[in-house]
């Protein structure tokens, strides 16, 4: 019999479940990591049978624990562990003790033991131990990892309990998935996240990504590169830092150093100076004080630092004015980043700010992904290259162009095929050889009804593909297959559906296939300031520009006129308004989501 529970938080929790010796804990030692290198952050409850205890006999906070106080918190600059004095003649609340963890540090709270709880959860079973299954017990039931040998009913989703990369994809999948129980009543349901299938070629947006993602598979080759070649490059496994971030512990201020104490006579008497890259040989003794730089080791005995505008020297003395706070000033050893941690883990984009902590670190070089290899190319009788006389009934090529860019600020190598004439063995020809030399293939333009066909015999012969029609506006019509391992995209003509389609759907496959860690969309809840329409069962990719209003909230309008072919309403926007499936219309004060361009276009 289980009891009934309603998460209080707004992340989600997952229990794991299983009879002792199935090897929970060692599976979730391997677990946790890997969900780790994949962004998410977790939260972890355990039960424990016994009267277990975290504390030592002779540590102070024991003492003052046993002298009687009911709660004690013993806090450093890593860490911090609060802990209660609370005899139960039950089971601890699980409610009550998730309402004690810090959502806004957590995605995720995984949950080990609580059995009986309606808590959702993933059963390992172990066949060899003989043991009976717990789902036939338990609705809450989500999936089992067990062995190869263990026969399951067919409904259940069975999961591979030695394979813990497949684990950490359903627990992704789930935490995707998860919509809290009680939202804000302000927040309006996220869009991409519908799943209604019309037929099997119509496919929501969020069901597009998901069978894209199904497909790709990460580079696995990595390549040895120093920092000045790792910009924008993919980190292949967690860089671990080798020192202590500050080395040592050091001043925050110019100023003096001292030992702090209660009742501190002044002045303080001044034994000499200890400037940045140097060390004070000495050790000071109370009442003594040194000048000091920022970024200068605080002298043993020391622990605070007064800034030399509160203080007055004179005569070899100095003396302060001002409030004075024990450690005040002082950067600890470690306290960025300490010795042994992992400064950033496998699967890290590298930026400015990541570069600057390698260097800071002393690391300079390191195993990098491959980088991710694209061939692009133009199909259509009225497409022509820019440079040349624009013929009658024409168009420029522009979306190669859009297309290159972004792939180059995913950090992809591109190759460029061109415009490819509309001929059958031309164009099969190209892809063939493009699929030998590139990871991905992308094109643009004769996906829609009138002319798949003609992509759509080439692709077949060569590999496989699938026309889908997604329920989204601009972008509907899109192709995606695969030649070998190649994965082509065939995104539709129109040039603003060209960029939403490659930004929906090329850009989470090429951020997997280079090595990042699956994650949403990054969308941003903002203001609309005028009424703004859609279709019920379709979602709307508008083109908007996002501003910080006076009432410090972000606000969001259109660019104006949204025809799939006006390149100048991407150039005008800053983000794309999403409108989801389930909303027809939304009036001017109501909230939407807003996915900003920021870090692609
Ligand atoms: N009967 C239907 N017609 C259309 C449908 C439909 O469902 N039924 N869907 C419409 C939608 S939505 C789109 S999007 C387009 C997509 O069509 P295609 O992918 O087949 O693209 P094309 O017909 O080849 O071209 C559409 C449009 O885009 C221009 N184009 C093509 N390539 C480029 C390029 N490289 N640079 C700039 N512009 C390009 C092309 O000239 C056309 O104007 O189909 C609708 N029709
Ligand atoms: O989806 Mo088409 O994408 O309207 O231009």
């Amino acid at each position: 019999m289980s009891t009934v529970f309603t998460n209080p938080l707004s992340i989600p929790v997952l229990g794991f479940c299983a009879y002792s010796g199935t090897g929970k804990t060692t599976l979730l030692k391997q677990l946790i990591p890997e969900l780790n290198r994949r962004g998410l952050r977790l939260a972890v409850i355990k039960h424990a049978h016994h009267n277990f205890d975290i504390d030592e006999p002779g540590k102070d906070s024991y003492e003052m624990r046993k002298a009687g106080a009911r709660q004690m918190l013993v806090a450093s600059h890593v860490r911090w562990a609060l802990m209660t004095e609370d005899p139960l003649d039950r089971d601890p609340d699980l409610l009550h003790l998730l309402g004690q963890l810090e959502q806004d540090k957590a995605d995720l709270v995984l949950v080990e033991g609580f059995k009986k709880l309606a808590l959702p959860k993933i059963e390992l079973h172990r066949a060899a131990h003989g043991k009976p299954f717990i789902h036939t017990e338990d609705p809450n039931i989500l999936a089992i990892a067990c062995c190869d040998e263990t026969k399951l009913p067919g409904e259940i989703r069975r999961l591979d309990l030695n394979n813990v990369a497949q684990i950490a994809d359903f627990v992704q999948q789930y935490v995707r998935d998860y919509r809290p129980e009680s939202k804000p009543s302000s927040a309006r349901a996220l869009p991409l996240s519908a799943c209604e299938l019309g037929s099997e070629q119509n496919l929501s947006v969020r069901q597009g990504i998901d069978h894209i993602l199904e497909q790709v598979k990460p580079v696995t080759e990595t390549e040895l590169l120093t920092l000045d070649e790792a910009d924008n490059r993919i980190l292949a496994q967690d860089a671990i830092s080798p020192v202590n971030v500050p080395q040592q512990t050091n001043s925050a201020m110019d100023g003096y150093a001292f030992a702090f104490q209660d009742n501190m006579s002044q002045p303080f008497e001044l034994k000499g100076e200890v400037l940045a890259g140097h060390q004070y040989s000495g050790q000071l003794q109370p009442g003594e004080a040194v000048r000091i730089m920022t970024g200068a080791p605080v002298p043993l005995g020391a622990d605070t630092i007064q800034p030399r505008e509160l203080a007055t020297e004179t005569d070899g003395k100095v003396s302060f004015s001002g409030k004075i706070y024990r450690g005040q000033h002082v950067r600890l050893a470690g306290e960025d980043i300490a010795q042994g941690a992992v400064a950033l883990s496998g699967g890290t984009r590298l930026g400015a700010a990541e570069q600057g902590l390698l260097a800071s670190l002393g690391l300079f070089e390191m195993p990098l992904k491959r980088r991710p290899r694209i061939a692009v190319f133009s199909t259509g009788d009225e497409v022509s290259q820019p440079g040349t006389e624009l013929k009658a009934n024409c168009i420029y090529d522009s979306n190669r162009y859009t297309i290159k860019a972004m792939a180059k600020r995913l950090g992809c190598e591109v190759l460029d095929l061109g415009i490819i004439e509309d001929s059958e063995a031309v164009l099969s020809q190209t892809l063939s050889q493009a699929a030998t030399q590139a990871d991905v293939i992308i094109s643009s333009g004769g996906v829609s009804v009138g002319n798949a066909d003609y992509i759509k015999t080439v692709l077949a012969k060569l590999g496989e593909i699938n026309f889908w029609r997604i329920n989204m506006r601009p972008g509907r019509p899109l192709a995606f297959g695969k030649i070998d391992q190649t994965l082509f995209f065939g995104l539709p003509g129109n040039p603003v559906a060209v960029m939403v389609s490659f930004l929906m759907f090329v850009q989470p496959a090429l951020r997997k296939l280079a090595g990042e860690p699956s994650g949403q969309p990054r969308l941003l809840p903002a203001i609309a300031d005028e009424a703004m329409r859609s279709r019920s069962g379709r979602t709307e990719f508008s083109r908007g520009i996002m501003t910080l209003g006076d009432d410090g909230q972000l606000h969001v309008r259109t660019t104006g006129a949204q025809g799939s072919g006006m390149l100048s309403s991407m150039v005008k926007a800053n983000c794309l308004v999403i409108i989801g499936e389930a909303d027809e219309r939304i009036e001017a004060g109501e909230t939407v989501y807003v996915h900003p361009f920021a870090d692609l276009l």
